[in-house]
């Protein structure tokens, strides 16, 4: 029985060892969650156990100067984790129904290759594999690639478009029926089912067709972060999940409702485009313990953070010329997260923080919003953003691991399903079933 109720759709961020600068030495924290599998296992299975919608794994493709600067002993960054595509692989074989969202970068990969592997994961799980497209947000990244800087922003974007629509033509290639393995007739594909590209643009000359068939859920799911004007485009033409940042319910409602006019726009339905915004819960069984939990973490943070964790978004402008407990100064373009950026200018002038109080903040939960409280007030918060339309779900994120995770499963997932506004059971077979989305009509089909 479909519930007439919303439905909360949620991602669990395995951001490992943790999505928070020292999270990883908490008491309770396993810091191995960021190298050891079977402690992936672990994560997938309780994910898996609460329901959720999607294992997510980050990436970028290179470890940043940070890092290395101070040894990652207040974490500024991660240092080793698995590449995702293998991992979600691999993870496909252990779980039956999650999805399984791996971050893949448009600036550094080839399109022919982004589409046949998340087509071999898609097959490999049967239906249920995910592409996080991303530009890639460090310049970190450039260097491992031949290039001295990162592309620019608007380059980076209009590269994405491209490769996108070469991904999404290799996918449409092979129609429903083309592979028969016909032992009586001799025929093992019907070629007329299968189409080469034939893409010639100005940044891919891609001949196609793909040699990985039609998968079980038509094409894999597309999942997008964007939040500058042009990352929003592109979610809105064609991602099938929107991660975001917001640190209020009127933040969140008109990036919603700007992305959910942008699908429109493109003459998609936009019930078929799911805005998640990230979300850190810190539980406890009374408010006042909830309250210790969160100070637990903000001990974590090194006494003696400095304006680093915001430097990568203030581009050019040295933030530590500044006076840590003074205003955050007026900050340049910044080519590589122009849109997080903002994100954050907004949180400090709307709350005034200084640079010290803001970078504290971003250590916490990257810039997303922290949500401290009992089983029933967390309820309360994801059904609140549900219902005002300032997300279709979150994408859940943990300042270590396993244990929040498990919290969450354990305490939170039983209160959304006797409210009746997240899932008892799996929908179905794939991922798009189970985040309630079309299967995606194949355009040389529909052409016939
Ligand atoms: C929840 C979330 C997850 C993200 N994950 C990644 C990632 O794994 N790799 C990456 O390079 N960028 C990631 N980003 C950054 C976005 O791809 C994007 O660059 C950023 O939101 C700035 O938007 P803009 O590029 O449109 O300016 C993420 C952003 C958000 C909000």
């Amino acid at each position: 029985m479909t519930s007439e109720k919303r439905q909360l759709r949620l991602g669990a961020f395995l951001f490992t060892p943790g999505n928070q600068i020292g999270g990883w030495r908490h008491p309770r924290a396993v810091p191995e969650t960021d190298l050891d599998f079977s402690r992936y296992i672990q994560l997938a299975q309780t994910a898996e156990r609460g329901r959720l919608d999607t294992l997510f794994f980050q990436d970028t493709v290179g470890i940043s100067a940070d890092t290395l600067a101070d040894g990652g002993n207040s974490g500024y960054g991660r240092a080793a984790w698995l590449d995702p595509l293998s991992l979600i692989a691999a993870l496909a074989a252990v779980t039956r129904h999650i999805g399984l969202v791996a971050t893949a970068t448009t600036t550094y990969n080839e399109p022919y290759h982004v589409a046949r592997k998340f087509a071999t994961i898609d097959h490999i799980s049967d239906g249920r594999a995910g592409w996080n497209l991303v530009t890639s947000q460090i310049e970190d990244e450039a260097g491992n690639f031949g290039f001295d800087r990162h592309l620019a922003h608007a380059e980076r974007y209009a590269r994405a478009e491209e490769f996108y629509d070469v991904v999404r033509g290799l996918w449409d290639g092979w129609e429903e029926g083309a592979l028969l393995r016909d032992k009586a007739g001799g025929r093992y594909i019907d070629a007329t089912k299968i189409h080469p590209l034939n893409h010639r643009g100005e940044r891919f000359k891609v001949r196609g067709p793909l040699n990985v068939s039609r998968s079980p859920q038509g094409r894999p799911v597309v999942s997008q972060a964007g939040a500058s004007p042009a990352g929003r485009e592109l979610a809105a033409r064609g991602a099938d999940i929107v991660f975001t940042a917001a640190q209020t319910l009127e933040e969140a409602q008109a990036f919603y409702a700007d992305v959910k006019r942008r699908a429109r726009a493109h003459g998609r339905d936009p019930e078929d485009i799911k805005i998640l915004p990230g979300l850190l819960p810190v539980i406890g069984a009374t408010q006042s313990e909830a309250r210790e939990k969160y100070q637990e973490l903000l001990d974590l943070l090194p006494a003696d953070l400095d304006a680093k964790p915001l430097q990568r978004l203030a581009g050019e402008l040295d933030l530590s010329s500044y006076p840590l407990d003074g205003p955050l100064p007026e900050l340049p373009y910044n080519n590589s997260a122009h849109g997080r950026q903002q994100l954050l200018v907004d949180l400090a002038r709307r709350e005034n923080l200084s640079i010290r109080q803001l970078a504290r903040r971003f250590a916490l939960a990257g810039g997303h919003q922290v949500v401290y409280g009992t089983p029933e007030t967390i309820a309360d918060h994801l059904q609140h953003w549900l219902e005002e339309r300032g997300a279709d779900g979150f994408n859940l994120q943990f300042p270590f691991f396993p244990a929040p995770l498990e919290e969450f499963v354990d305490q939170v997932v039983p209160e959304l399903q006797r409210r009746g506004i997240f899932r008892r059971e799996y929908e179905g077979r794939t991922l798009r079933e189970n985040l309630g989305l079309a299967i995606p009509q194949n355009p040389w089909t529909a052409a016939r």
